[in-house]
């Protein structure tokens, strides 16, 4: 049999798994009308499976069948969900009703011919909004996310008023000033900014906390659940203990685990302008577990913990800052204390599925453009340690069930 029609009766078979699921669960079948699901509930172990085998074999079935000479021309325009934002449309589209392309055009602020070009362009290659009747706009389930999430708008913009520029700027960063320091990234090209970027959304409050909102938005898709920690790690093991979550950020994991634990304590620590005023916004039921420290990695830790988890944090920065940040824990290690680690582990070549492999590779070109940091393999993860210090030896790394990012635990002996 061929591998295109081994491909399809692939695609089929999972297809009807997925669909026979749906049914049995009473859930509705994925559509992009304006009151479609926005997430398909394929929550458990089996259906993400399913979902991401369907995702993978359409996908290399599209590539195999567009060819290797169409694979040279990929369509990599971000304007038009950069205007979304830009614009803020989503938010002049009534939800269940239609305005014409004029109108918009109006209230945005452009012409007519733009907006219509920049909507048709989306509603093609990204099913934000819809066009019901010749000349108006109604929103899709897609659109309709941007009005309702604001961590979805978040994300919408970080994507394309950062990540992407930094994208066009990295190589000429790279070129001009042939350096790992975290200020000397695409991304700082493109700002033309002698900060990196931690230190700059201190003096640009709205970019923090459109940050904090992206990472919000991000923590929940492509297998990088907060759940996936706090499911395939033995927290409970820790008994009555304190969590220190390392640049928590808005506190989603610490949350998280304190509901989940009832006996943990958690210390969510980041820099002052990413946790100011995030305290008020904690759930009731954890509030009085769950706590906002303003400290720097890089200076010596101040708390005396059970666990030190560090979650999207080592990725963000090269060798020698990471060194820095394990080296600026040890004053605070009682023998016995864990660090736990929730990032990404680089595979060998070809052995890892295809989308799993091409969402690690994605997210290390990201870390070069946005902080000339990086993912890393097993050794070097290990190796890192080392360099850091001896005594950080008892690594072990695991990597749970349908998740994109490993799990590293690290036992303190002393
Ligand atoms: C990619 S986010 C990860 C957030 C969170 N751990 C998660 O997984 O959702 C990185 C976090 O590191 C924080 N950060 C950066 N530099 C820091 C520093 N020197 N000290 C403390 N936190 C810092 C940032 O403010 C940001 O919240």
């Amino acid at each position: 049999m061929s591998r295109i029609v081994e491909l399809a009766q692939h695609i089929q078979q999972r297809t009807s798994d997925i669909d026979n699921y749906l049914l049995q669960n009473d859930l509705p079948t994925p559509s992009f009308d304006e009151d479609g699901p926005t997430d398909l509930n394929l929550s458990s172990v089996e259906m993400a499976k399913a979902r991401s085998d369907v995702l993978e074999a359409t996908l290399e079935l599209h590539d195999l069948i567009l060819g290797p000479a169409m694979c040279l021309l990929p369509v990599y325009n971000g304007v038009g969900l950069q205007a979304v934002y830009k614009y803020d449309i989503a938010s002049k589209v009534p939800l269940n009703g239609e305005i014409s392309f004029a109108e918009l055009a109006d209230k945005c602020d452009l012409s007519e011919v733009n907006i219509r070009r920049i909507l048709r362009f989306t509603m093609s290659f990204h099913h934000v909004f819809r066009e019901p009747r010749k000349g108006f706009v109604a929103h899709s389930a897609a659109s309709r996310k941007l009005v309702e999430d604001s961590n979805a708008r978040d994300g919408l913009g970080y994507m394309f008023d950062e990540v992407w520029q930094g994208f066009a700027h990295t190589l000429p960063g790279l070129e001009q000033f042939k350096s790992d320091e975290p200020n000397k990234s695409g991304w700082a090209h493109y700002q033309n900014t002698d900060e990196p970027a931690w230190k700059y959304y201190a003096s640009h409050p709205e970019m923090a906390k459109r940050f904090g909102g992206a990472m919000s938005a991000f923590s929940n898709a492509h297998g990088n659940s907060p759940s996936a920690v706090a499911d395939n790690y033995p927290w409970d093991a820790i008994g009555k203990g304190t969590v220190v979550d390392v640049g928590g950020s808005k506190g989603n994991v610490s949350v998280l685990l304190a509901q989940k634990y009832p006996n943990l304590h958690l210390i969510v620590q980041d820099l002052p302008k990413m946790i100011a005023g995030v305290a008020e916004t904690i759930p009731v039921d954890v509030k009085d577990r769950v706590e906002f420290q303003a400290h720097d990695f890089f200076t010596e830790q101040p708390v005396q913990g059970d666990v030190y988890l560090f979650r999207n944090i080592f990725h963000n920065w090269s060798d020698s800052h990471s060194i820095r940040v394990l080296k600026a824990l040890v004053p605070a290690l009682r023998p016995g204390a864990r660090i736990v680690i929730n990032d990404y582990v680089l595979p060998e070549a070809n052995t890892m599925s295809w989308m799993k492999e091409r969402a690690v590779r994605d997210m290390d070109l990201i870390m070069l453009t946005l902080f000339n940091a990086r993912e890393r393999e097993e050794a070097e993860w290990i190796d890192l340690f080392k360099k850091a210090d001896p005594r950080f030896s008892n690594v072990k790394i695991w990597m749970p069930e349908g998740a994109a990012m490993a799990i590293i635990e690290i036992v303190w002996e002393g």
